[in-house]
């Protein structure tokens, strides 16, 4: 039986969240959020920068205490058995946590110490983990020589090597390139097969969210929807017509007039009309962008399905892409997350 016909039997969940709230003084980050993730399941949790992924991925791996609120990992408290969550649960971070002055099979070495692995357990695990992510002709070389996709690999066979029953990512793919990006990604679903884990992850990157299962949209703390990608962007409806003009307001007046549907902005300020069939459509909007007496010049118009930067707009009125952070945000968050940790 594969993983994904495994997730959803019924089983109990792997992940049990409840109420789960963090504030830091008067912020509210995470906000009473509810969910469970199943076994063998990949879920992720997709939302902006600062919508309070990090913190809710810091509290289920026991490095953050929750204010308030319940989670259970692999059938332990995370407040009350830390020590045992720990052991069930690997950790890939945003930022790189590997000793780059030690070789690739120095660092799984020195992770192994750290979880008790025994020596003989730790040559053909480590071994195989590196097989798994084409590193294991690097297993001799200094980490400093790698690049940024092999490091992410070797972080990603370290994150596996204690066998966890729960795969963390905090945005696995950030500043990497696009190619590296799809890479990662190959992988990462490879090892679900493979090893039959539970992979639970955190992106902005809404392409990378539509290989999980399930998604919980996050958005100031809280879960706006939870469901598979199909089932989110079923909530967009049809198809989805975009409309460029010279006249922007006039133009979305003059389409709410005439077929009393709601308009909404793109990520890139367009017009975004959802409708039943997009092709029947387009030739009505025209007639009626050129005439009542005043033609609306138009840049473009399309026509295609949504997307999950759709649902995430519809739900929260506002886009995704808008709130990215740029390499100096990235930075900041990075150091407050070393900190928190230290
Ligand atoms: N140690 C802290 N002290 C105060 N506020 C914090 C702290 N850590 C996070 N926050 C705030 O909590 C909110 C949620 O942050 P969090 O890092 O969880 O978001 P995120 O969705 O993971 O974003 P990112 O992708 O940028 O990490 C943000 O408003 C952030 O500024």
């Amino acid at each position: 039986m594969s993983p994904r016909t495994m997730a959803g039997d019924g089983a109990r969940p792997v992940i049990e969240v409840r109420g789960l709230t963090r504030r830091y003084g008067l912020l509210t980050a995470v906000d009473g959020v509810d969910f469970e993730v199943r076994d063998g399941e990949i879920f992720g949790f997709l939302g902006p920068n600062g919508a309070g992924k990090t913190t809710t991925i810091g509290m289920l791996c026991t490095l953050l205490r929750p204010t308030s609120g319940r989670a259970i990992i692999a059938g332990h408290d995370v407040v009350e058995r830390p020590h045992d969550v720990r052991r069930s649960i690997g950790l890939i971070f945003q930022e790189p946590a590997l000793d780059d002055r030690l070789t690739a099979w120095e660092n799984l070495k020195f992770h192994a110490m750290l979880y008790d692995v025994p020596a003989a357990e730790f040559r053909r695990r480590a071994a195989e983990v590196l097989g798994m992510v084409d590193l294991a002709d690097r297993a001799r070389s200094v980490v400093r020589t790698f690049s940024g996709g092999m490091r992410r690999r070797l972080e990603i066979a370290r994150g596996l090597l204690h066998r966890p029953r729960v795969l963390f990512l905090d945005e696995p793919t950030i500043g990497l390139d696009p190619q590296t990006r799809r890479h990662i990604w190959r992988y990462i679903v490879d090892l679900r097969q493979q090893e039959g884990l539970t992979l639970f992850l955190t992106t902005h990157y809404m392409e990378e969210a539509e290989i999980c299962d399930r998604i919980a949209i996050i958005d100031h703390g809280r879960i706006v929807a939870l469901d598979t990608p199909d089932n989110l962007k079923r909530m967009v409806g049809g198809d989805l017509v975009t409309v460029r003009a010279a006249d922007l307001d006039g133009a979305e007046e003059r389409i709410r007039q005439s077929f009393g549907l709601p308009v909404r902005r793109g990520p890139e300020g367009e017009l975004l009309v959802e409708v039943e069939r997009g092709d029947r459509f387009i030739p009505q909007l025209m007639t009626a962008l050129n005439g009542d007496g005043r033609a609306i010049e138009v840049h473009s118009v399309g026509l295609r399905r949504p997307t999950l930067e759709d649902v995430f707009v519809k739900l929260t009125g506002h886009a995704i892409r808008d709130e990215e952070a740029g390499p100096g945000e990235l930075w900041r968050t990075h150091v407050a997350m070393r900190r928190r940790r230290a």
